[in-house]
């Protein structure tokens, strides 16, 4: 079980100080589905590396397992079996797919076979990219599907993936949907998957929209839906009353 009590994470910038947390308390149960979910700077990536060590919360407390995590390592937590896909993945220069394959596995030997077992679930093929770099040469969406081979092949027992969708194309999406909810009904971990993208949302044990650095909304599927789609038309204070000639 992972719970936030009370996360806070504050940023100085130019413009002074700016709250991009603002106490935020969630639990989410072991083995659920949840999606953030949410406007544009919201929140969300914060969130996950909040979770993940990468961003240090100005206060509050996040429990793993009943264990205090708030002052571990990445590496320590990653011990504990949190891994994390980076919204943008960074490459590896000299390093084959292989070779991150079997890092995020854990083993000393990877069979092509079993490689081929994670790849083929993001939608690529062992043979044309198991002895690739991972380095400028491979595509956005090549680097991103590789990403979320790796955190397959971690096995870990809570997976956050931020925007697994982002730059794949609609086959390779499909695969990993079904990946996703595969992995929730065997019970093989928790996932927690930040996405904009409709057939992930609908996946979810729970939505929660995060909005402003806070829980806007927390719900399933027919709780949430209806009010995502009825706030489309956003809101902008300054044009808020002026007519747009477009
Ligand atoms: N270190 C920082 N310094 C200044 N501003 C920051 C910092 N980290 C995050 N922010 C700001 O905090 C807000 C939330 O960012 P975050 O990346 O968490 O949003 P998000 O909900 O994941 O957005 P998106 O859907 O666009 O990925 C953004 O306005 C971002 O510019």
């Amino acid at each position: 079980m992972l719970e936030l009590k009370h996360i806070s994470y504050r940023v100085s910038t130019p413009d002074g100080e700016q709250d991009i947390l603002k106490d935020i308390s969630i639990t989410i149960p072991d083995e659920k589905l949840v999606v953030f979910t949410g406007p544009n700077g919201g929140g969300k990536t914060t969130m996950a590396k909040v979770i993940m060590g990468l961003a240090e919360p100005t206060s509050g407390q996040i429990l793993y397992n009943g264990q205090d995590i708030t002052h571990l390592s990445i590496t320590e937590r990653a011990r504990l079996g949190i891994s994390y896909g980076f919204q943008q993945p960074p490459r590896f220069k000299g390093i084959t797919v292989h070779d991150l394959l079997l890092l995020a596995a854990g083993k000393e030997t990877l069979t092509k076979d079993q490689c081929c077992q994670y790849l083929t679930r993001v939608g690529l093929c062992a043979n044309d990219y198991l002895e690739r770099e991972v380095d400028v040469s491979l595509s956005g969406g090549e680097v991103k599907r590789i990403e979320i081979a790796t955190i397959l092949a971690r096995q870990g027992s809570l997976m956050i993936f931020d925007e697994p969708e982002a730059g794949i194309d609609l086959w390779s999406f499909a695969r990993l949907t079904e990946t996703f909810e595969q992995i929730h009904r065997q019970h093989r971990a928790t996932m927690i998957i930040i996405s904009h993208q409709e057939r992930i949302i609908r996946l979810a044990d729970e939505i929660v929209v995060i909005s402003g650095g806070q829980i806007a909304h927390r719900g399933n599927t027919e709780e949430i839906f209806p009010l995502i789609l009825a706030d489309t038309l956003g809101g902008c204070p300054v044009l808020e009353h002026k007519e747009v000639q477009l």
